[in-house]
Order: C-alpha cells, then sequence, then structure tokens
C-alpha cells in the first residue's frame, strides 16, 4: 500500500505549546517515525487559552465563537503555522517532504455527553499559511456515530503494539499510556480489539495546584513533590467519583475534576498526592479490563514526574506487570500524540477508520476528519 510522509500537530490539554512529529506509514502497520519538535506557548498565551475555556463553557453549537475565541483560534492556528516552518528548517526539512499535515487544534470544550467537542483550529488557514494539504477535525464524526470522540490515539497505539522491539514484543496485553493533562489508556491484546478510554487526572491537577500555590507552569521532575507526603484520604476522596466505576468507552473535560479535594493541603503534599492520585486512576483502569495487562508503557509528559512512574510501577508490580517508559520501548514519549496525529491524518485521507466501538463506543468503526486543499496525487 503507498505511503503517505505527514506532520502530525497536537495542541494539548495541558496547553504547554505545539508538539510536531513527522511520519511516514501506510495508514496500517508500516509506521516510519520522522523528526519532532516541541514548540512552548509563552505564559501569556497559556493564560489566554486558559481564559478562553472559560468562555467556552457557554458553547451549545461547535461552530459558535463567543467572545475572544474566533481571534484565539486564527492566533493558534497561526502558530501552528510558524511552528511548522520552524520544523521545516530546523531539521525536518532533511527528511521526507511531507504530503500532508494533521491537525489536531486546542480542545476548548468536551462534552461528550451532549455530543458536544470543540477544538479551535481552522484547518483552512493552515493549508493556506503552509501550503500543505491538512486533515483536521478528526472527533466530530466519531460523535456523529454516538463516539465519545475521544479518545483518538488508540489506533495509533494498537499498530505501536504490533512493531515494538524484539527484547519487548509478544507481551500481550500490553497497554498504553499517554499522561498528558488528562490520561488515557489503550489496551492491545493479543488478538481481538484494542479497548481504550480516558483514566482520569493526569498532570493538568498538578499543573494547575502548582501554579495556584505558587505560580509556576508544572512540578518539573516532581521537585515539589518530592519534599510532600501521599494524603490518602485525598486520594481516596477523588477515587470515590463514579467516573472511576463506569466501564470505558469514557472521556473527559480538562475540567471534570478540579483542586476542591486537594485545597487545605500543603504545597509539596498536595504536589505527591496529585501524583499518587494520577498513578491510581491508571492502574484503576485494569478493572475495566478483561485481563490483567503484563506490559505498561507510558507516553506524555506524565512519564517525566518520577512519583507518578514511582507509584505506577509499585502498583503495577503488584499485579505481576512490568511498567517502561515510551524510550524503553524504543520510542519518544514526547511524540507519541504528534505522531499519532499525523498517522490519523494519512488513515483519514485514505478513508479507515479512526475510532472503533471498543476504544470509542461509536456504532461502528468510523473514519473522519475534514481535508482541506489539494488532494495529493
Ligand atoms: N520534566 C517534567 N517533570 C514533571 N512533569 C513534566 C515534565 N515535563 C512535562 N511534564 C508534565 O507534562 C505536561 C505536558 O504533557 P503532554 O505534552 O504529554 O500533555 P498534553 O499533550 O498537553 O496533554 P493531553 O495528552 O491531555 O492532550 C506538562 O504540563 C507537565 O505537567
Ligand atoms: C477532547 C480531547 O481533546 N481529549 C484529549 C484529552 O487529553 C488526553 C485525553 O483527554 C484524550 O481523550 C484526548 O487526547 C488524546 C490525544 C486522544 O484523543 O487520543
Amino acid at each position: 500500500m503507498a505511503t503517505i510522509c505527514a506532520i502530525g500537530l497536537m495542541s494539548g490539554t495541558s496547553m504547554d505549546g505545539i508538539d510536531l512529529a513527522m511520519l511516514r506509514t501506510d495508514g496500517v502497520n508500516l509506521v516510519e517515525q520522522g523528526p519532532c519538535l516541541s514548540v512552548p506557548y509563552e505564559a501569556a498565551f497559556r493564560e489566554r487559552i486558559i481564559a478562553g475555556l472559560e468562555v467556552a463553557k457557554q458553547i451549545t453549537q461547535r461552530s459558535a465563537r463567543p467572545g475572544d475565541l474566533a481571534a484565539l483560534e486564527q492566533d493558534i492556528t497561526r502558530r501552528h503555522a510558524a511552528a511548522v516552518e520552524k520544523f521545516l528548517s530546523d531539521q525536518a526539512g532533511c527528511w521526507t517532504k511531507p504530503e500532508l499535515i494533521g491537525f489536531h487544534g486546542q480542545t476548548v470544550l468536551h462534552r461528550p455527553q451532549q455530543a458536544l467537542t470543540v477544538q479551535l483550529g481552522d484547518g483552512q488557514m493552515l493549508a493556506d499559511l503552509t501550503g500543505l494539504p491538512v486533515v483536521f477535525d478528526m472527533r466530530a464524526e466519531d460523535m456523529r456515530h454516538g463516539g465519545q470522540g475521544a479518545p483518538l490515539v488508540p489506533a495509533y497505539h494498537a499498530a505501536l503494539a504490533r512493531s515494538l522491539p524484539e527484547n519487548i514484543a509478544g507481551r500481550f496485553p500490553v497497554v498504553f499510556v499517554n499522561i498528558g493533562g488528562i490520561s488515557n489508556i489503550t489496551y492491545v491484546p493479543k488478538n481481538g480489539d484494542p479497548i481504550a478510554f480516558d483514566t482520569g487526572p493526569g498532570n493538568g491537577l498538578i499543573d494547575q495546584w502548582v501554579m495556584q500555590k505558587v505560580g509556576i507552569s508544572f512540578d518539573q521532575d516532581g521537585e515539589i513533590a518530592r519534599q510532600g507526603q501521599v494524603d490518602e484520604d485525598v486520594v481516596a476522596s477523588y477515587l470515590q467519583s463514579p467516573f472511576f466505576d463506569r466501564p470505558g468507552p469514557k472521556s473527559l473535560d480538562r475540567g471534570d475534576f478540579t483542586l476542591a479535594q486537594a485545597e487545605g493541603l500543603k504545597l509539596a503534599d498536595g504536589a505527591r498526592t496529585l501524583a499518587a492520585l494520577s498513578a491510581r486512576a491508571i492502574l484503576k483502569a485494569t478493572t475495566h479490563l478483561p485481563e490483567r495487562p503484563v506490559l505498561w508503557i507510558i507516553c506524555g509528559g506524565g512519564r517525566k514526574n518520577p512519583h507518578i512512574m514511582h507509584d505506577l510501577k509499585a502498583g503495577a508490580q503488584k499485579m505481576g506487570a512490568q511498567v517502561i517508559s515510551a524510550e524503553e520501548a524504543g520510542l519518544d514519549g514526547d511524540a507519541t500524540e504528534a505522531e499519532a496525529w499525523a498517522y490519523l491524518a494519512v488513515r483519514s485521507y485514505k478513508k479507515m477508520p479512526l475510532t472503533f466501538p471498543s476504544t470509542t463506543g461509536c456504532d461502528r468503526p468510523v473514519s473522519g476528519g475534514i481535508f482541506v486543499k489539494k488532494p495529493l496525487s
């Protein structure tokens, strides 16, 4: 099958910046990873997006852009175009010439129970600015078919599971974990369909906690949490949420969990407790899986928080499983999501399914995405 070289662009729920990655794929198993890059947002722009999340709460029609959201969408798109230009001039220009962009945009609202998900990102504008064809808005069609509209990375995780390096290949069931602002997992059995869902808060609450307490955007290398203790009562009170008892498919909005239960804790104890919550929420997902995983592969920024990793390893060990970072699996854990968006863009272009009943709850395998600009020759 013909391969396509695509750039994936992801601006995730942490709102820390734009991740870019290049990938050559046939949209099935053949995947060759290229260069990647992260372009951070400066603090003021991140604040503007955070303000946009509040405004977005009033949206009932997904095309509506009240208040600053229309201007913000244009600015987010311009920043993506500038990031692509930098990416291509820095290093990616030396790799294969890209033929397609997969553009996620910035989620500002996600209400799966109302079949409403809103990503800021103007695909036509990005195509005009970059001169490349763009696939964007890849969540909506899934929702039209009764799906959660998230997570979408499972199709890529499943492809990765089939091409792991020899030393870890064949260890099924394997679970890919993405610890971003929110965490999500993809369970891949030896035979049968992957199962996926959001598992709970990832780094989002930790980021909000250290921002609220000391005005910094994240707890780098878990330095703040290192001085703290886990408050088991607070972890337990978070885990009492009915969200954790619900089997998948399920997905979260960034605002579904708040700092309310952690208020009153000291700075370090809060950071350590919320790291413990992130790990426990992921491990709790096993109660909704048909078999216990034997291998967990951790992607996303949360793998750089040693407390989350420590707690995950300790918990998984009790279940007879091993936890490794994406890097130990021969992957780049900062690039996986952006690679996924490149992979999904190629699948969308080829009209292949992006989501499945077992990953989002859609009524049948569903393709999706809007394709803009000239068709590929
Ligand atoms: N060195 C580090 N130490 C601790 N935490 C880190 C480190 N580097 C990144 N992080 C955390 O990872 C977050 C970014 O992760 P990532 O880029 O995977 O999230 P995202 O893609 O925005 O989120 P999502 O997957 O929910 O869309 C940061 O906000 C921070 O909390
Ligand atoms: C609506 C939305 O943007 N959801 C994000 C968010 O961040 C993590 C988790 O919640 C996941 O469901 C999803 O992103 C990943 C990349 C996905 O769709 O696979």
